[in-house]
């Protein structure tokens, strides 16, 4: 669906102390012009959601969290909840990080139980998703995307509590990005699979796609049909990066 507001998200991943503050103040700086076209969006580590929430007062940029746990309390040492996120407020988090799949061994089954979290708490759910090298060399794209889709998606997605971004693994922090072709081809598919489960509200969910976005091919990639924003990682880091794919938004 054309016409959904863009969101422009970046990925910090286990990056960033309190001096990166002043690289989001850069980013606030320069933000009143690309929010004109496109929500934005950091996502810290958690230990500096609270403060990154402080400092955006007033700007448009808005503050997600990286992960959090299905339960909103208790006795899970290292975990963080949505309700904690929301509680420092973070109005997104982000669920289902290829990442967290390799590194945690984190399940469709538990990735829709975050997302369920995150609903529970208020906060919109940026649920990851997004093929192997080898899966993609096997042809197996469409299926493995279709399986992540049902397995970690609950029931009661609309165009407002849900994010879904298209990250092909092979694409993060490599410098290698699919063919316009193949974004469009998967884009198409996972818009095809929101509508069928979600019907209209489907039919508004943005789509993000992720890996190795950065401002040189951001113009390209965000043009590609059902491509609704860009999930980024490392170019996130530094304001001018971050801003220029902003900026890139037609
Ligand atoms: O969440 C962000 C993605 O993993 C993309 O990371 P990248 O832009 O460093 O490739």
């Amino acid at each position: 669906m054309t016409g959904l507001r863009p969101l422009i998200a970046g990925n910090w991943k286990m990056n960033g102390l309190k001096a990166s503050a002043s690289e989001l103040g850069q980013m606030i700086a320069g933000a009143d012009g690309p929010a004109q076209k496109a929500d934005l969006l950091i996502c810290p580590p958690a230990t500096l959601v609270l403060a990154f929430v402080g400092a955006v007062q007033g700007s448009p940029v808005r503050i997600g969290g990286q992960d959090c746990h299905p339960k909103p309390s208790g006795a899970h040492t290292g975990d963080i909840s949505a309700e904690m996120l929301a509680d420092a407020g973070a109005t997104a988090v982000i669920v289902g990080h290829s990442e967290r799949r390799a590194d945690h061994a984190e399940t469709d089954a538990l990735v829709r139980q975050k997302t369920e979290a995150a609903w529970r708490a208020g906060l919109i759910a940026i649920v990851c998703v997004g093929e192997t090298q080898d899966q993609r060399d096997a042809g197996q794209t469409l299926e493995v995307v279709g399986q992540q889709l049902t397995g970690s998606l609950p029931d009661g997605a609309t165009a407002t509590n849900l994010v879904v971004a298209y990250e092909p693994v092979w694409a993060i922090g490599t410098g290698r990005t699919p063919t316009s072709e193949d974004v469009q081809e998967v884009h198409r598919f996972i818009r095809e699979q929101l509508a069928e489960r979600f019907s209209m509200e489907g039919a508004k969910v943005r789509i993000l796609y992720g890996g190795s976005v950065k401002p040189s091919n951001a113009a390209e990639l965000l043009a590609v049909p059902n491509v609704n924003g860009a999930l980024i990682g490392g170019a996130s880091l530094k304001a001018a990066d971050f801003l220029g794919i902003a900026q890139a938004v037609a």
